[in-house]
């Protein structure tokens, strides 16, 4: 007997409009309990509009994201308080705090003090701060970052503040992590503890969404991979679908394709573009001829 997935999350026709360019298109896409999902696309395909979309950062244009079957409110705080927590693409931590404080302030979701109660370090935050701490070090232990507990955020190593940032967005407790380029800038062997990391994460009980650009890491991560080109899906499917689909390396490699998204729009376009060009000639064929006429 098969066991049916359990969805986490669900986009229904995302569309995010910026005036005249439409950077997500009609996107239906799923994450369900326990998988690892790769989005990827070319530059500029819409995936961070995207990942901004599914957390509330933009309200999209048209479309629904639902966590476990309810209709998320487009509000980041609501988002994570559901039980969606996200890194990105560029490290975001609080520079001067040190490396248990950063965690700390990740936990505000899950404590009734609250984001400010957590900065300013008030009375109720104390009296939760054992427990928090205990948690964040448990946190810290897991990333492997336990031992740098009182370092500064800014003194670490590139490759360390990214994971800090991962343990920072797991200190919300979510069942849904996103991760905006998670191995952006990273060495190969910190990209390969990454990928560790990736799976020890499922292995807790996650389930993670990942934008990258590095292929091996996301075909060797991803139990399902999803392939935005301009705005649109593509392709979805297991690394070996995705891999073996000619329509993914023709967009990869800016070569047209037979169906290709935009296509049509672009073919309108074009259409448009020449019979402009054509109407421009007709007239200034017909001033000269004029002017011809008129010596
Ligand atoms: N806030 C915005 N206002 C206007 N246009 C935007 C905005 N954010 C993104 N875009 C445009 O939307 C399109 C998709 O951008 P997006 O950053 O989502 O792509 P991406 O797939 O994440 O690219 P990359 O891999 O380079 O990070 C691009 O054409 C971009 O210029």
């Amino acid at each position: 007997m098969t066991t049916q997935p359990t969805p986490v999350l669900e986009a229904r026709g995302v569309t995010m409009r910026f005036g005249g360019l439409t950077a997500v298109r009609s996107v239906d896409f799923t994450v369900n309990a326990g998988e690892i999902v790769g989005l990827i696309g070319p530059n500029g395909a819409g995936k961070t509009t995207f990942f901004n979309c599914l957390t509330g950062l933009y309200v999209p244009t048209e479309g629904t994201v639902s966590y476990k079957g309810t209709v998320l409110p487009p509000k980041p705080h609501l988002v994570t308080q559901a039980g969606i927590a996200r890194t990105f693409q560029n490290i975001r931590l609080f520079a001067n705090m040190t490396v248990l404080e950063n965690v700390l302030v990740g936990r505000h979701t899950r404590t009734k003090e609250g984001l400010w109660s957590a900065l300013l370090r008030g009375p109720g935050f104390k009296k939760a701060e054992r427990h928090s701490e205990e948690r964040a070090m448990e946190l810290l232990e897991f990333i492997g970052l336990a031992h740098k507990r009182d370092h500064l955020a800014r003194n670490l190593p590139y490759g360390e503040q990214r994971k800090l940032e991962i343990a920072r967005a797991m200190a919300s407790e979510p069942r849904l992590l996103l991760l905006d380029e998670p191995t952006a800038g990273m060495n190969p062997q910190e990209t390969r503890a990454t990928e560790e990391l990736v799976f020890a994460i499922r292995d807790k009980g996650m389930a993670v969404l990942l934008i990258e650009h590095d292929m091996r890491f996301v075909f060797n991560l991803s139990d399902r991979v999803a392939v935005l080109v301009q705005g649109e899906k593509l392709v979805e499917g297991t690394s070996d679908v995705v891999q073996a689909d000619e329509r993914v390396i023709a967009a990869y490699l800016g070569e047209p394709f037979e169906g290709a998204p935009g296509e049509a729009e672009a073919a309108e376009v074009e259409a448009a573009e020449v019979e402009a060009a054509e109407a421009a000639a007709d007239a200034t064929s017909t001033t000269s001829s004029t002017k011809g006429e008129a010596k």
